[in-house]
């Protein structure tokens, strides 16, 4: 690594010499087809009067270039800045001389006037001119194309591989600065250009998602790119290998004998009306609202039990067109919570009740769950697999018929729900058009409370199960970071990553 500085030791040491060096790297990199050509090009005046008409520097260039300003050849510039050769001695120090030079440099490239290609733009004409000064090169095309190529950067690969100063010449301080700043200024518009294409990339996903908006309010770099580059919003579930299905035209699949009137099904015959676990009771889930009369929400009685909705469907007597809320109507929100990653919150207000919209995401067999949390295990503390196992009866019946769905990579807006040990919605389990296939139903999200608009929503990952209590947290496990004054401390007992099971 070639010494950079021709400072005095005291003002700038080899280390950090080097480690501007370094951090100039790809700026050095950048003006490398500056210095190829001959002195012959362009005279220090041309140089000045191009920096003039840049419109950045009021001054001239000698007072930009106070080392140059006895010096009107390249030749004698080259003098002044060859290490052999002696810094000329003047009234102020070397580095009293930078700081009056690059102190009036930063404030005209910081103008908050000059957007980002303005200020590489100029920055490079300001550099150009530097090494006309001090290195007596620059042809003007090659300038242009220089130019060129650090206004409209494609990517870091775009620019030039490297670049050093010509044979026995050294960059003065002021250089190596204009260089560090450029390197700023084209990593901040990198990095500015590589965010707007990742937003542009997820909007455009988010707009494929069928029903109202769904919009994304991420800040952070890592968590949008993961989400703009590998995640893929769906509209139904995804069935994967090995996943066996009941058809919907199969003679089970038959509907309720309700003839229908504009009291709904009657609870005496209707066969879909739910049971409750463990209870004969016929519940009817919907209600319409009492706030609002053209909704249609699930019951205050309804959110406290644990069933599943069989939902009138088109071969039901009644039409199956009364119960049932068909398709989200609300707007949502993923957004960055901070501390728990991505959640899902709604600019709308959702009444008690009121469907918020599924679970949807990659349907696999419980071998393959296994096979891919065995995979994911111990890399990430993150889980996205959700039981579909209220039917299920035993262990046999799990291994053969169990379902999984997936959201890890195939989701669905709900799949940011975090969870929350005073949840705001729960999952409830809903079989519409097949109710012969007792192992595939939709993981359907209701509001169990009024929630405010903006509120981030969320829902117990150990809905149904025994919990643990703060005391027994297993150090483990994953720990809960919901904030609420009943929080149990963990996410899953005992290690457990999977979070669904029966509602
Ligand atoms: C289904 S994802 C929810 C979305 C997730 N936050 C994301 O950024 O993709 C479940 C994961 O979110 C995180 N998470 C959810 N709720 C949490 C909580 N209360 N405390 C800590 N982490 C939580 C955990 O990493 C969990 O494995």
């Amino acid at each position: 690594m070639p010494d950079v500085s021709n400072e005095p030791a005291t003002h700038t040491s080899p280390e950090t010499a080097l480690s501007e060096t370094d951090q100039a790297g790809s700026i050095l990199e950048t003006a490398e087809s500056l210095i190829k050509e001959p002195s012959t090009h362009t005279s220090p005046k041309t140089a000045q009067s191009e920096i003039n008409q840049a419109g950045l520097i009021p001054e001239t260039v000698e007072s930009l270039t106070p080392e140059l300003a006895t010096h009107n050849s390249p030749e004698n510039a080259r003098r002044e800045i060859n290490p052999a050769g002696s810094i000329p001695e003047t009234a102020e120090s070397p580095l009293q001389a930078t700081n009056r030079v690059m102190g009036s440099v930063p404030d005209q490239l910081e103008s908050p006037a000059a957007n980002s290609a303005d200020r590489i733009h100029n920055l490079a004409r300001l550099l150009t001119g530097q090494l006309q000064q001090n290195y007596g090169c620059c042809h003007t095309t090659e300038e242009d194309e220089v130019i060129a190529k650090v206004t409209y950067p494609i990517d870091r690969h775009s620019l030039p591989a490297s670049f050093s100063p010509p044979l026995g010449y050294h960059l003065t301080p002021k250089l190596k600065s204009l260089l560090t700043q450029l390197r700023h200024i084209i990593d901040g518009t990198l990095e500015r250009d590589h965010l707007t294409k990742l937003r542009h990339t997820l909007n455009e996903k988010l707009g494929r998602i069928s029903g109202p908006a769904v919009t994304a309010n991420i800040d952070c770099p890592k968590l949008l790119a993961r989400l703009a580059d590998s995640f893929k919003f769906v509209n139904s579930y995804e069935y994967r290998a090995g996943v066996e299905r009941i058809p919907d035209d199969s003679e089970f699949n038959i509907g309720c004998p309700c003839n229908g009137n504009e009291n709904g099904c009657d609870p005496s015959i209707c066969d879909c009306l739910n049971i409750e676990e463990d209870s004969d009771d016929r519940i009817v889930p919907y209600q319409i609202s009492e706030n609002n009369a053209k909704l249609i929400v699930a019951t205050k009685d309804f959110l406290r039990r644990k069933a599943i909705i069989y939902e009138c469907n088109s071969r039901c007597g009644c039409s199956g067109d009364r119960y049932w809320n068909h398709g989200r109507s609300i707007k949502l929100e993923i957004f960055n919570t901070g501390s728990r990653g991505l959640g899902l919150r709604s600019p709308d207000f959702l009444h008690r009740g009121q469907y918020i919209d599924l679970y949807l995401g990659e349907v696999i067999t419980k071998a393959e769950a296994e096979e891919r949390e065995n995979l994911t295990e111990g890399s990430h503390t993150q889980s996205y697999l959700f039981s579909v196992d209220w039917n299920i009866k035993d262990d046999e019946d799990e291994d053969r018929n169990m379902k999984v769905v997936d959201t890890r990579k195939f989701g669905s807006a709900t799949r940011f729900i975090n969870h929350s040990c005073n949840p705001n919605c729960k999952i409830v389990p809903v079989s519409t058009t097949n109710h012969a296939d007792e192992y595939l139903y939709n993981l359907t999200f209701f509001a169990n409370r009024d929630i405010a608009p903006g509120t981030e929503l969320t829902f117990d990952y150990t809905q149904g199960e025994e919990h643990t209590t703060a005391a027994e947290v297993d150090p483990d496990t994953v720990p809960c970071l919901c904030g609420e004054a009943n929080c149990r401390g963990q996410l899953w007992p005992n290690k457990r990553k999977g979070q669904g099971s029966k509602s």
